[in-house]
């Protein structure tokens, strides 16, 4: 990891080093992908105020999310199928947060199971939820994160129906897999990334084979979770999902004032500006274009959280200017997952901490809570 200078080193490691099907389901987005193009190079566009002779010495990344401390406003977003970028990828990847100090949030969709990780580690995750049909099981998927001492549960809102992705259609991204010869031979060049993946402890969704009846079998399973994401879905069902988990709770995926609003008032302590990495509603805005009203709007009543298009330590600095308390990152990491593991991780979360903190002192600012506007060249 000696010559990675930058998260598109991880990217263009992880391209190498992880089947181009797995890699693809990672990098893209949906439709156009016109919303994940937005993301970062709205983002770019953002300059700074340069800012000379201020002490910068004291400079920290230390700041507190949902009232916790943690050692930089950095979240790892849920990235589903990590597992299958690098065997135990959620495990490698909550590792990796906790050393540096930070949450990671482990997605419904994952490889591994909320147990899997609950025994890995020892300090609690965040768990993330995708609300299905079957009431059932998500009442006792969240009993499972509630018995696994999860410490904030993160409602994703933005996929009640699923943007296409034409890459993955066009890679046989399915459960099961298609198989043609160039798939074969692109998995046989790359021997660490299988055998990395058949030491893992699982190759299918742990949250779900098994713990519903009949999805111990692959094709069912795909089956079975198609057919789930529920389109019912509505703002009553968080007072139902607030009856079962007691804890803190983020809406996850909110682009609309009106419906940051609305999502202030359920007593949800935080939210995060997002449209899924461009991977939902092509044509949407970047995220970065809508967070400054809606921090406008309810900064002061409900904690704000950013991601979309974050790769760099300045792209968090303006994701902050404008408003976030904290910033999460999805591919950034994955890619450092793909690269190399739990090192990878690390060293994504090690660029975007020397990005930021380096920013920081070039634009005179030696604290998180100093960081507004005024960073900002207009
Ligand atoms: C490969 C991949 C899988 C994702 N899976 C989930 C998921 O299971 N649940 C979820 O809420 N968001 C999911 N997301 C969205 C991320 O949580 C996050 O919103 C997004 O990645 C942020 O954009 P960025 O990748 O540009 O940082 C996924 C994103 C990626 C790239
Ligand atoms: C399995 C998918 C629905 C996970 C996801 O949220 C994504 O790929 O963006």
């Amino acid at each position: 990891m000696k010559h990675i200078t930058c998260i598109e080193d991880l990217r263009q490691l992880h391209k190498r080093r992880v089947p181009k099907a797995f890699f693809d389901y990672a990098d893209r987005g949906s439709y156009t992908e016109d919303t994940l193009r937005a993301n970062s190079a709205d983002l770019q566009q953002i300059k700074f105020r340069q800012r000379i002779l201020v002490d910068v010495s004291k400079r920290s990344l230390s700041t507190t999310i949902l009232g916790e401390p943690s050692a930089m406003p950095l979240i790892l977003a849920p990235v589903g199928l990590l597992g299958m970028q690098h065997g135990d990828g959620e495990i490698y990847a909550c590792r990796a947060a906790q050393a540096a100090g930070i949450p990671f949030t482990q997605s419904t969709m994952s490889i591994c199971s909320i147990e899997d990780i609950a025994a890995a580690v020892d300090k609690p995750f965040w768990f993330q939820l995708y609300v299905m049909k079957d009431r059932g099981f998500i009442k006792s998927l969240i009993e499972r994160a509630i018995a696994a001492k999860c410490s904030a549960l993160v409602l994703t809102v933005d996929l009640q129906v699923i943007g296409q992705r034409h890459q993955d259609i066009k890679n046989g991204m399915t459960v099961p897999p298609e198989w043609s010869l160039s798939k074969l031979i692109d998995f046989a060049t790359k021997p660490a990334w299988v055998s990395g993946v058949l030491q893992g402890k699982r190759r299918t969704f742990g949250n779900i084979a098994g713990h519903v009846k009949g999805t111990e079998d692959l094709t069912k399973l795909s089956e079975w979770t198609a057919s789930q994401f529920d389109t019912s879905l509505n703002w009553k069902d968080i007072d139902w999902i607030r009856s079962i988990w007691p804890g803190k709770l983020i809406l996850k995926g909110i682009l609309d004032v009106e419906d940051a609003e609305l999502a202030a008032k359920t007593g949800a302590q935080a939210i995060v500006v997002s449209n899924h990495g461009g991977r939902q509603l092509d044509g949407a805005p970047s995220s970065i274009e809508v967070l400054p009203e809606i921090a406008d709007a309810v900064g002061s009543q409900i904690e704000i959280m950013f991601d979309g298009g974050i790769r760099t330590g300045m792209d968090m600095m303006r994701a902050l200017a404008l408003g976030a308390k904290s910033c999460m990152i999805g591919r950034a990491y994955a890619y450092g997952l793909g690269a190399g593991g739990q090192e990878g991780v690390a060293k994504a979360i090690d660029i975007l901490a020397k990005e930021l903190t380096t920013t920081m002192g070039l634009c005179g600012v030696n604290t998180i809570a100093e960081i507004d506007d005024h960073v900002l060249a207009v």
